[in-house]
């Protein structure tokens, strides 16, 4: 249950992220209290990597106020990051090694005994359905699959925040109603996951608390119903949130198609 007298488990205020004369993220605020199951939703360009790669201390800001269950992420990453998962976009991992010695790996750089490590890992591997491919190496593995050896290499250590970026792309829907399971199960514990998607559905039915992002910028945050609004889904609102309304299918684009075909 979520106790409103614990800090939020995440706590942004004044933002900002240029590359060069791109603003990314244009000073933002965000609150996201903890216990929930958190979206951020946004078009393409719109910040979410670049705020999540900050959020978990792996980019540093321009300017801004950072903390992760009310530690500052850049005065004291080590604390926080013993206190976080993380499965990045575009993960990289030791491709050499086997989807098990991956996770023992993991379990021993995050201080965890040997014996708990592989009784973790062999759980982690058996609700992800990766037992059959422990063995493997990670090289051999499908985009789905390295998606879910990361999840397991970012739960190992029991994290209070699990951020995900697009946890879902490139998963089958077999799996993807596993990781659900998972993610579920963790939040249901008083544990918060924040996860960047562009599949509103997907926010809408996993998610009770949403964020938001266009152009840099924070456009609304709040409980799902809130942002949602009277909108008949989150799509919907969505679409107004960004200013997507009255973007036509494209004008311009008179040549596509058979009738102009010769
Ligand atoms: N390393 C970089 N160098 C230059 N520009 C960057 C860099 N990383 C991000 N940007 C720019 O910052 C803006 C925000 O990018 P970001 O990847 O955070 O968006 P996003 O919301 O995650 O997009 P998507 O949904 O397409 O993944 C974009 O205009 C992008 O081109």
């Amino acid at each position: 249950m979520p106790n409103a007298s614990v800090a939020p488990a995440v706590r942004v205020h004044g933002l900002w992220k240029r590359f060069g004369q791109q603003v990314a993220v244009a000073g933002i605020d965000l609150t996201l209290p903890a216990g929930h199951f958190v979206g951020l939703v946004g078009p393409n360009g719109a910040g979410k990597t670049t705020t999540l790669s900050m959020v978990t201390g792996l980019l540093r800001p321009d300017h801004g106020l950072i903390e992760v269950g009310g530690a500052d992420v850049w005065r004291d990453p080590v604390a926080v990051k013993s206190r976080i998962g993380v499965l990045p976009e575009g993960l990289r991992l030791f491709e050499r090694l086997t989807g098990r010695e991956l996770l023992a790996y993991t379990g021993r750089l995050r201080g965890i005994p040997g014996a708990e490590t592989d009784r973790r890992a062999a759980q982690l591997l058996d609700v992800l359905d990766l037992a059959g491919a422990a063995n493997k190496l990670v090289v051999d593995y499908s985009t789905g699959m390295r998606k879910k050896i990361g999840l397991a290499a970012a739960l190992l250590h029991n994290p209070e925040v699990l951020f995900l970026d697009e946890p879902f792309e490139g998963v089958d829907p077999v799996s993807a109603q596993v990781i659900r399971g998972v993610l579920e199960r963790y939040t249901g514990s008083g544990a918060t996951v924040v996860f960047s998607s562009h599949v509103m559905e997907l926010v809408e039915s996993l998610c009770d608390w949403v964020a938001v992002m266009a152009t840099g910028t924070i456009v609304a945050q709040g409980p799902l119903a809130e942002v949602r609004g009277q909108a008949p889904t989150l799509q919907d609102a969505f679409l107004t949130l960004v200013g997507a309304r009255d973007r036509g299918p494209g004008q311009d684009l008179d040549w596509l198609g058979g009738a102009s075909r010769s």
